[in-house]
């Protein structure tokens, strides 16, 4: 869950203008790890609807797994999960949990595993709960100190107060007295105390006390609503008492709806209040019926100006007062959405103060350092004290700047607000700035989907959506390089040769000669044609022709067919319409002369005509086809020919491009180069060290 070499290292949104349409959003994080949670401890099986897929959920079921609860998949996508609960009984006595950044995992997990430890007794070394090492930097000792009184044996195995924990029993429970637990560092040492404590609750009723003012009470109110729901009624005396009447039980409902997650809203409603200038956009998932206290939210956007209309489950937000209004607010009631209000200050007049946020400091990274140095990357003054927050937005054009995310999920989001910069009001008239999200992979957490469902409702500044365009001769390694750039940087990826092999494809299937150009070109201008998760799919609903475009019948096809200049003509927007947010790495024979002419930066990429048909040769051999070198060679020759002299958009080098000519270099050393052309061609990497400061 940490930076890892899958995950690309930054992602660069360019400056966008307008915002619009319609996202759904992912199941809430809260709802669906308690949910997963009380299913484990519930007795039946109880079905999932619209769970929540992401890393926080993922920990959640291998431990449940692990502690011999069964999970099952639906056989139809989307649809529920099924997991049949232990009813109260351990299956093991012994086992080792590992649970990432997942506090909503390992407080109430622990909580629930030391009661049952206690009553059932342990084997070997009983239960180790145990995360990713900032997990063993988030304060547990509240809950370790309100279960050891009561008879559990909760071992902190690293530094006290902290976990990793070990739990092991059995132990008599003193339940008699009133449980205390502290309630003003976290809400989840009581969530956990609750969701656990029905397990032994048979025989007696049982009270806990909170000690402290209660922070972030609506997420207190989610659990109260979940054990109600599988069949376990808390009473409470304000919100410093709670009574588990005696013999609750764990009951599974049968079926659970996840509601989506509000906290994930505030992104959208935020962007909206900034952007959707013209109609509202649509967020669906949460809306007046939302049992989340993020909800909330609502009130403190529409504070700072957010239209917003609300129906039972979905949400249209535009853009009210402009520009946004600053506000001092107590945000202790929605300590996690409130990181959003701090990036939309940044749009506001005057200085935005957001207070009460203390528990910012013990969330994946201590969130108030992070974010005044993140905002401060682009020129807004940021006061940081000890539970409050200032934000006043820069006074001129906003600085270029690449912001660390401290693999905290949030952070993440909310940086991708500030992609709005040319409208902020403070920068009216000076140039906008394209911001680099460092790590952006981390937003997996609870919403791993985030920027491609972000992007897909963004309009960018007209021309700053940036292309990379390669161009070069057959099996040079354009489509390879293409591909590994792209996925570098997060960008959309066009091979323009597979929309000619395409055409090919289709043109021998509708029975039109090669030379009939008319035909040719409309069939080319309304060529069903989608390119998806690295496949090509031709027709509606769509057939995967990927392997069918590689055929060297259709290289041959396409590139005779490709000399007509009608055909090209036609195929001209379809192309262009791939140049969408966050940017488009494009690959083939004109891409940088004709079809993208102001590209960021071109690259003409050559090989020696012997390492190409050699390539080609081990590709074919790969693959499975049998070819002879001599004959290869002849071949690329002759399409390198056809592709030269040709009259329409011949292959040529763009005057303005680089040439990279690989016949010595390694696929990852070409790579490498283009990304360090890449970033001088954007006047060297933005502003902000490489490495985070240390948490
Ligand atoms: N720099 C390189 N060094 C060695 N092999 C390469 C290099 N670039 C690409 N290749 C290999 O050459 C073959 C042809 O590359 P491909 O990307 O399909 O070429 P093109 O798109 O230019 O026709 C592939 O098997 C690829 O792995
Ligand atoms: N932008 C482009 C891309 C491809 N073509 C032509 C040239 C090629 O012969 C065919 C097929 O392209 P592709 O890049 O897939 O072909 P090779 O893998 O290099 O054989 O289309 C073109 O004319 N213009």
């Amino acid at each position: 869950m940490s930076a890892s070499a899958d995950r690309p290292p930054f992602l660069d949104l360019p400056p966008l203008v307008a915002l619009g349409g319609t996202v759904r959003l992912p199941g809430s994080k809260s709802i669906s790890n308690r949910v997963l949670l009380l299913a484990g401890l519930a007795e039946g099986t109880t079905l999932v609807h619209d769970l929540l897929a992401s890393d926080d959920t993922a920990v959640m079921l291998d431990a449940l797994r692990t502690l011999g609860c069964t999970v099952t998949p639906s056989a139809t996508p989307g649809g529920p999960l099924a997991v049949t609960g232990l009813g109260g009984r351990l299956a093991v006595k012994e086992a080792d949990l590992f649970l990432g950044n997942a506090g909503t995992a390992m407080r109430p997990l622990a909580a629930a595993l030391a009661l049952l430890a206690a009553r059932q007794g342990t084997t070997g070394a009983g239960f180790r709960l145990r995360g990713i090492p900032r997990m063993h930097e988030r304060p547990i000792g509240d809950l370790v100190e309100a279960l050891r009184p009561l008879g559990c044996q909760v071992a902190c195995t690293g530094t006290e107060g902290y976990p990793p924990l070990a739990l092991s029993g059995p132990g008599a429970l003193a339940l008699d007295a009133s449980i205390r637990v502290r309630g003003d560092v976290s809400s989840q040492f009581l969530t956990a105390l609750l969701l656990a404590l029905p397990l032994v609750a048979e025989d007696r009723a049982l009270q806990v006390e909170v000690q402290g003012e209660l922070i972030s009470k609506p997420y207190v109110e989610i659990t109260l609503k979940l054990l109600a729901r599988f069949g376990i009624a808390v009473e409470r005396e304000g919100w410093q008492r709670f009574t588990l009447p005696a013999g609750s039980r764990y009951r599974s409902p049968g079926a659970v709806h996840v509601e989506g997650d509000a906290s994930s809203a505030s992104y959208f409603i935020g962007a909206a209040a900034i952007a959707a200038v013209d109609a509202p956009l649509r967020i669906e998932g949460v809306g007046a019926d939302s049992i989340q206290g993020d909800i909330r939210f609502v009130d403190a956007a529409r504070a700072m100006g957010a239209d917003v209309t609300m129906e039972a489950n979905a949400l249209l937000v535009k853009r009210g007062a402009w520009p946004l209004k600053a506000v001092d607010l107590d945000c202790n009631a929605i300590p996690d959405a409130a990181m959003t209000l701090a990036v939309m200050a940044l749009y506001a007049q005057g200085t935005t103060r957001l207070s009460n946020i203390a528990s910012w400091r013990v969330k994946e990274t201590d969130r108030l350092a992070a974010m005044r140095a993140e905002l401060t990357k682009f020129g807004a003054t940021v006061i940081e004290g000890p539970d409050f927050l200032e934000v006043t937005p820069p006074a001129g054009a906003w600085q270029r700047a690449a912001l660390h995310t401290y693999d905290d999920h949030r952070m993440a989001m909310c940086a991708s607000l500030a992609a709005f910069n040319p409208l902020a009001p403070g920068a009216a008239g000076q140039p906008a700035v394209a911001v680099r999200v460092l790590d952006p992979g981390c937003v997996a957490k609870t919403y791993p989907d985030y920027f491609a469902d972000f992007l897909a409702l963004v309009t960018p500044q007209a021309g700053a959506v940036p292309v990379i365009t390669i161009d070069g001769p057959t099996a040079s390694g354009k489509g390879t390089l293409a591909s590994r750039v792209a996925q570098r940087l997060g960008y959309h990826h066009l091979d323009s040769g597979a929309l000619y092999r395409a055409c090919a494809l289709a043109a021998q299937r509708a029975g039109i000669a090669p030379d009939d150009e008319p035909a040719l070109a409309a069939l080319a201008a309304a060529l069903p044609l989608r390119f998806e998760g690295g496949r090509a799919w031709l027709g509606t609903p769509g057939e995967d022709v990927t392997d069918r475009l590689r055929e060297e019948a259709i290289g041959q096809m396409a590139s005779q067919i490709a000399a007509l200049p009608a055909l090209r003509a036609a195929l001209l927007d379809w192309q262009r319409r791939c140049r969408r947010a966050p940017g488009l790495v494009t690959d083939g024979r004109d891409m940088g002369t004709v079809i993208f002419p102001d590209a960021q930066l071109k690259v003409f990429l050559t090989a020696s005509a012997a390492q190409r048909a050699e390539r080609r040769h081990r590709q074919l051999a790969a693959a499975g086809v049998s070819a002879t070198l001599p004959a290869l060679l002849a071949d690329l020759e002759a399409r390198d020919a056809r592709d030269r002299s040709r009259s329409s958009a011949p292959l040529k080098a763009a005057e303005d491009a680089r040439q990279l000519d690989n016949s010595a270099l390694s696929i990852e050393a070409s790579v490498e180069q283009l990304l360090r052309w890449w970033d001088d061609a954007q006047g060297g990497a933005p502003h902000g060290p490489e490495h985070a400061p240390a948490a």
